[in-house]
């Protein structure tokens, strides 16, 4: 058994929106196959990953360092025996040879792109999906069959207006979302205040709306908006300041009694464990957004997850960022607290599978072998571009 190619892609995944850190006018993704000498049902086993948004294509790194790791390393190696299967630990450490630790940029990406494909062909080769093959492996058999998942949007763009913003948070609704997320902090206070004001006009109650800064704010910044949000009791308060100024995060935490969230930008279990070390973080309330795609793959979300078990923090407090279906997956397998979804925004890499609907905020996953991309016509169209 072993991987015989790699490839790489770089897509785009621009549009006209904003939050108050960046614009998507350039975004692109990562898309990858690792194609397997396994067969089944006539064909070989293909396993598809891509990075999730914010950070871009990693083509470059990927073709420079990683996927010749891998080609070049003895197939022997990267084989579970006991399982009959890859071994995705051993892949990673191929991976990761010569890697110096700290300073977990662009890297953290490209392997978890390629890690991502890893997982799908290791679920595709046991014939089951991957939530079935994790909740087996890792948690004693049980999976959660459904996924709790909110609506993210609420971006800036030129010409969107407050009843824009509001049509398309009734649209969340009309999906089945009970909570939404819009961003804050591209304009002036008093302007979030009156298009959270629009929002809330829609969804009802504040516990239904979560806002995000993406990491835009000084303290005194953060402050002024804790204060201002205070008595609205939102959902969450997300990212007000710098992902890594972990002093800033535990003093807004004096400031703030309802939930926080943040996590999206920390790439490694290292980073994780000084935010829950020195962020101010609250176990019971708090929500932590690591994503596996941005962070090193599954491999060192696990680990992750071991760093929370060992500081008190239960896995249903994570809610990872990306809207992907890996982290899916990863909730519905290893029992998380739900996962992020973008109904609208960066397709097809948004959203889940087809013919799967949202009801009452909670999504199924699909019953196939893998991530479940093929169940998703439209990426796996792009996907399959890529391995062919
Ligand atoms: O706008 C973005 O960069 C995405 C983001 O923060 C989120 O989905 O939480
Ligand atoms: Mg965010």
């Amino acid at each position: 058994m072993r991987i015989v190619d790699i490839r790489e892609k770089t897509v785009s995944i621009a549009s006209p929106i904003a939050n108050a850190y960046i614009d998507f006018s350039k975004m692109t993704c990562s898309v990858v196959a690792v194609v397997t000498d396994v067969m089944r049902e006539g064909k070989p086993v293909i396993g598809y990953g891509f990075n999730s948004n914010g950070r871009y294509g990693q083509g470059a790194l990927m073709r420079e360092r990683f996927i010749p790791r891998l080609l070049e390393a003895d197939p022997k190696t990267l084989v579970d025996a006991g399982n009959d299967n890859l071994d995705p630990f051993a892949i990673w450490r191929t991976l990761m040879q010569n890697e110096k630790p700290g300073g977990h940029g662009e890297r953290s990406v490209a392997v978890g792109t390629i890690d991502m494909a890893v997982w799908d062909a290791v679920a595709k080769i046991a014939g089951v999906p991957l939530w079935r093959l994790l909740a087996d492996r890792y948690r004693g058999g049980v999976a959660d069959e459904k996924v709790w998942v909110y609506a993210a949007g609420g971006y800036y763009y030129p010409g969107k207006d407050d009843e824009k913003l509001k049509d398309e948070m009734r649209s969340y609704l009309d999906r089945g979302y009970e909570v939404v997320k819009m961003k804050i902090g591209a304009v002036p206070l008093d302007e979030d205040i009156r298009r959270i004001e629009s929002v809330l006009s829609v969804v009802g109650s504040g516990a239904r709306l979560a806002v995000d800064a993406n990491g835009r704010f000084d303290l005194q910044t953060a402050i002024a908006y804790a204060e201002a949000l205070s008595p609205y009791g939102l959902f969450w308060y997300e990212e007000a300041g710098d992902p890594l100024d972990y002093a800033l995060q535990a003093e807004l935490a004096n400031h703030y009694t309802g939930s926080m969230a943040t996590g999206e930008n920390l790439f490694s279990h290292q980073d994780a464990r000084n935010l829950l070390r020195h962020g101010g973080m609250r176990p019971d309330r708090d929500f932590l957004q690591f994503d596996c795609a941005l962070s090193y793959g599954l491999v060192e979300y696990l680990r992750t997850l071991d760093v929370m078990e060992e500081l008190g923090w239960s896995s249903r407090r994570v809610v990872p960022h990306g809207g992907h279906q890996m982290s899916l997956n990863i909730a519905a397998g290893l029992h998380l607290g739900g996962n992020e979804s973008y109904p609208d925004v960066f397709q097809p890499f948004g959203g889940f599978a087809d013919g799967i609907a949202v009801e009452g905020g909670l999504v199924g996953l699909p019953h196939i072998p893998g991530v479940g991309f093929e169940a998703k016509s439209a990426l796996y169209r792009v996907m399959r571009e890529v391995a062919e």
